[in-house]
């Protein structure tokens, strides 16, 4: 990380959404369905439980790209999202506000991704405004994460943020999740056969679960 450019980490994709409670649960299930989640692992929680904590919460989705939404592969310019992923985070992203934080130059991302800048979406009426968020200091995933938390207005209990992804890189805004003092899960899962992690913050007054 510490040799990575100012400029390679970019926040890419953002929408907004409300939604009832009902719909909201359903959505959680589905997503984590849609990504493939064929396994967790966690014994302190389950999707169950994840799910139950996701009723009246406004969930914000964050997605690592390299190994989340896509797999890794040898040649990094192959590194395609399938059209199946591609729809899912399309769907996700007119339900939840969802952000793509990657270590990939923007430009890059986008041409894997291929969300356009702006987007209407049927059913909520909703607008998908892709925004180039360049913190100050961007060091790394954690600080991208809490600029945007901070920004977008996220540091509430009504928010429950939802992080996806599969490496160290990650760790970064795993632990900022933590520091802000949501009570946290975590699980390990499977995407197609790729390891990944998924970790899921309720934000409580002064509480913090330590998982393993
Ligand atoms: O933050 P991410 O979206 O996970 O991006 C991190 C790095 O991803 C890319 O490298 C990784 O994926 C490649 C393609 O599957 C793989 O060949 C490589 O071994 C992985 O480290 C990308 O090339 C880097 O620039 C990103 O920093």
């Amino acid at each position: 990380m510490a040799n990575r450019a100012k400029d390679e980490m970019y926040a890419v994709g953002w929408c907004h959404a409300d939604i009832d409670n009902t719909t909201c649960k359903s959505c959680v299930t589905d997503a984590l369905r849609k990504v493939k989640v064929t396994q967790c692992t966690s014994t302190l929680v389950s999707f169950d439980e994840i799910t139950s904590n996701a009723q009246g919460k406004k969930i914000a989705l964050f997605l690592d790209y390299d190994g989340t939404l896509s797999p890794i592969v040898n040649n990094p310019e192959m590194a395609f999202m399938s059209p199946e992923m591609r729809g899912t985070v399309r769907d996700a992203a007119k339900i939840f506000p969802t952000a793509i934080v990657t270590g990939r130059s923007r430009r890059k991302v986008f041409e894997f991704v291929k969300l356009v800048e702006r987007y209407y979406a049927g059913c909520h009426g909703l607008d998908i405004t892709v925004l180039k968020v360049r913190p100050e200091d961007v060091a790394d995933k954690g600080k991208v994460i809490k600029y945007l938390i901070g920004t977008l207005g996220l540091n509430d209990s009504n928010v429950l943020p939802i992080y996806i992804g599969d490496d160290e890189t990650d760790e970064y805004a795993f632990k900022v999740l933590r520091e802000q003092k949501w009570v946290w899960y975590r699980c390990n899962i499977c995407i197609g056969n790729h390891q990944c992690a998924i970790e899921v913050g309720v934000i409580r007054s002064g509480a913090e679960q330590e998982v393993a």
